[in-house]
């Protein structure tokens, strides 16, 4: 079940001599194993960075999760090597919808009005898993339908594996977050694919913006450097996230800052030309972004237990996770579309 490594790709190698970030690399078997030392592990990177690797080898859960993800890495070649206006018919924007595709451009990546340098694809789960009425696909998809199903549900159950561990060092009540992110409900979980096209030397935009995620828990998965994050405190930089093999780069989201009122925390994180030689190809991410489900109001679940007492005037300003994830998406359209 090992992952092609860059070298099989023809990919040249992430260089040496560029800042890095230090980030912790937790073991996925040692906490299906329930090892007390790696959930220490796994709940101090959550409270202070919320930024890890995750060794994915060695579990049966994540089997075939490298092998499904290397299937959807060549998927993307070819699903964003289709003419623009075959893409172009799947964008779903017009509808009020951030489903399917977004051409390079379609989102502000500063308040300057300047727009970002990718094109994605996001295959909402609700979909995949036969919950909602299939929205039209390219066949490059289509084709790849077991594969993505297969992604999805590896990907909700690993950030399962995450929020369980999590729920008890909270002193939650039984599987609070479990109940919150549950797989047969409805959510705003999606997959997506992205191309970054080849950037010339001279061009230094930005791929996508400084952000952080909307939802609960993202699975990032990368061949080419280019992901930075921006670690906390007063004299922190922009830092690589070099890509590990055979592992995911996870990310705590918005969603989680909220419901635990600031204790979990969620990185700044922003995606610029891949380093060195690895400039010379377009950069490729598959990633599963896990969210709350749709009805789950965005507040602090304080109670008796570690989560610090939120402020009344917080609690009106509640929305839902499927509303908080909709006002993100509009917010970012370069030119938004009237509802
Ligand atoms: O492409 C990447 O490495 C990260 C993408 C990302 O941060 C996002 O889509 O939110
Ligand atoms: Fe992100």
């Amino acid at each position: 079940m090992e992952s092609h490594t860059l070298e099989m790709t023809g990919l040249p190698p992430f260089p040496d001599n560029i800042p890095i970030a230090t980030l912790p690399c937790l073991s996925l078997e040692r906490l299906v194993a329930r090892n007390s030392g790696e959930i220490q592990r796994l709940v101090h990177a959550c409270e202070e960075v919320g930024l890890f690797y995750l060794d994915l080898r060695d579990v049966s859960l994540a089997s075939k999760v490298l092998g499904d993800v290397d299937q959807l890495f060549q998927t993307a070649v070819e699903l964003f090597d289709l003419p623009l206006a075959e893409k172009q018919a799947y964008d779903f924007s017009s509808q009020n919808s951030h489903f399917g595709y977004k051409a390079q451009g379609a989102e502000l990546v500063d308040q300057q009005g300047n727009v970002d340098r990718n094109e994605f694809y996001n295959l909402p789960r609700n979909d995949l898993l036969g919950m909602t009425d299939p929205l039209p696909t390219p066949d490059v998809l289509k084709h790849r339908r077991g594969t993505l199903q297969s992604l999805a549900r590896t990907c909700h159950s690993i950030a399962g594996v995450l929020l369980e561990h999590l729920n008890t060092s909270l002193g939650l009540g039984q599987s609070k977050l479990l109940d919150l992110h549950r797989l047969d409900a409805p959510s705003d979980d999606i997959i997506r694919l992205i191309k970054a096209p080849k950037q010339p030397v001279d061009d230094h935009r930005v791929a996508l913006a400084e952000h952080t995620d909307y939802g609960s828990i993202t699975l990032v998965f990368n061949r080419l450097g280019g992901l930075q994050v921006l670690p906390p405190g007063p004299d922190s930089q922009w830092l690589y996230v070099k890509p590990m093999p055979n592992t995911v780069i996870v990310n705590i989201g918005e969603a989680m800052v909220k419901l635990t009122n600031g204790l979990l925390k969620s990185s700044f994180h922003r995606v610029v030309p891949p380093p060195g030689d690895q400039a010379r190809f377009p950069r490729y991410s598959v990633v599963y972004f896990c969210r709350p489900n749709n009805d789950v109001l965005l507040r602090s679940i304080a109670g008796d237990n570690r989560i610090p007492d939120p402020d009344p005037s917080e609690e009106a300003e509640a929305i839902t996770s499927k509303e908080w994830v909709f006002q993100g998406w509009l917010a970012r359209r370069a030119k938004p579309c009237s509802i």
